[in-house]
């Protein structure tokens, strides 16, 4: 017998203003899709523009949809769309590239910034050790280039940055590069505050948004953040490999040099100049020609956000988050359950738990059409995604695991090896 009270779910999604937001999107059959902080889904829309792209624009305009239809502006016309959704005004954001690349021109600009105000003992940055590893890469990376006595990186715990960021911000540090919400465990750290502690501190602040963008409200100028990068495949549902997005403060244009120069960069890269002269505006930050068809999927992705309300946002994915671990307890399963997670004002929209058979559950809980994802060494991940996530498929989710707890199926050998990637 289910322990799950399905007409108390129904009620809250009755009630729920996001609810009309669901049927935009393509729902894989009978599924339970809990992997939106992965993985975001498809809109119809989104299927029929870069169906409508390929048909057309390039099928049959072919190279004149570059001025046609605005192909070459289209980075800064989605990073405009995004703006908003991150709390920024039109020309500080701009669509392109991987979190990764952007995050190597953030990096690099800030620490042409330090310089450029006589700074050049700041050559440190600081990150949490824990933070998702290409953020960390990237420093490393940079280090390598340029020799650790011009960057350099300080792994901290995300504790001491809690309780201690005075204390870590010295005289050498150049940037604070910050996650604001753990990919692991969904804690969510106070980004605002960390800003204006590095601030006093003289030091530049990047924030990575992957965990944050369309999940929750997100203030960038108000904070006054420097720099900040994100993608747009989790909560923004752009599509597998989606172009990211990078935010350079309207304060700093005009001021660093970015070292991925390329045309798309350049003040004028039609004019085919040999000598490069970087765009005065949020344009600096392109390398080379975008990409189009996955941009197009971006562009009509946002406009599930028309007229949403990210405090509602939030609300939901909190509401979604608390209505799964009462069905979890309901099912005697909180204690098996250790939730790794914070409490909800300090998480993100996902909720992790340990367990030591994590992973084989979650290829269990995969074959019974609720999609999960695992993260070493022995995280269930479930994450949230208001505009499509229903209470009712909370209460699927929660009753498939119990099922799955139940008749250990997850003890079938076939769950046991281990062989996906993600
Ligand atoms: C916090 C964070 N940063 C960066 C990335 C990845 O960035 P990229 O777009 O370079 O693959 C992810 C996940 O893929 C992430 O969770
Ligand atoms: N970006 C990903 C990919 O290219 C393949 C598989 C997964 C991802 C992810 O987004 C992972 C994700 N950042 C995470 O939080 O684990």
């Amino acid at each position: 017998m289910s322990t799950i009270d399905f007409s108390a779910l129904d009620a809250l999604d009755q009630r729920d203003p996001l609810a009309d937001k669901r049927q935009l999107f393509v729902i894989p059959e009978d599924t339970v899709y809990l992997d939106g902080n992965s993985l975001g889904l498809l809109t119809h829309a989104t299927q029929q523009r870069v169906a409508e792209v390929t048909r057309q624009q390039w099928g049959q305009d072919a190279i004149s949809s570059w001025n046609k239809h605005q192909w070459v502006h289209l980075p800064r016309l989605v990073g405009d769309k995004l703006a908003p959704i991150i709390g920024a005004a039109t020309g500080q954001v701009i669509c392109c590239d991987s979190i990764s690349v952007n995050l190597f021109k953030a990096l690099s600009a800030a620490l042409h910034l330090q310089r450029q105000r006589g700074e050049q003992q700041r050559t440190k940055v600081i990150s949490t050790r824990d933070n998702f590893p290409t953020d960390l890469y990237m420093v490393q990376g940079l280090e390598q280039l340029l020799g650790a006595q011009h960057c350099h990186l300080q792994m901290v715990e995300e504790a001491d940055l809690l309780t201690a960021a005075e204390d870590l911000f010295d005289a050498e540090t150049a940037i604070l590069l910050v996650t604001e919400v753990n990919f692991r465990s969904g804690r969510r750290l106070p980004v605002a505050e960390l800003i204006r502690k590095a601030h006093a501190a003289g030091v530049l602040v990047i924030v990575d948004l992957a965990h944050s963008a369309g999940a929750m409200p997100v203030r960038l100028d108000e904070w006054q953040a420097d720099f900040a990068v994100g993608c747009t495949y989790k909560y923004l549902n752009g599509g597998p490999g989606a172009p990211a997005f990078v935010y350079v403060a309207q304060r700093h244009l005009g001021q660093f040099v970015q070292p991925l120069a390329g045309w798309f960069g350049h003040a004028q890269p039609f004019a085919f100049e040999p000598r490069y002269e970087p765009a005065p505006g949020i344009e600096i930050m392109l390398s080379g020609t975008p990409s189009v068809l996955a941009m197009a999927a971006v562009d009509s992705a946002l406009d599930a956000f028309a007229g949403v309300d990210l405090a509602v946002v939030r609300e939901k994915s909190l509401a979604l988050a608390e209505a799964f671990l009462q069905q979890l307890a309901a099912s005697g399963l909180a204690t098996e359950f250790e939730c790794i997670s914070p409490a909800a004002a300090e998480r993100g929209s996902q909720l992790s738990f340990a367990h030591p058979q994590a992973y084989a559950i979650c290829q269990a809980l995969i074959d019974a059409k609720v999609v999960a994802d695992f993260r070493a060494p022995h995280y269930l991940r479930v994450g949230f995604t208001p505009l499509y996530t229903s209470f009712r498929d909370i209460g699927v989710a929660v009753e498939q695991l119990t099922h799955i707890m139940r008749e250990q199926t997850y003890l079938q050998p076939q769950y046991q090896k281990r062989h996906a990637v993600t």
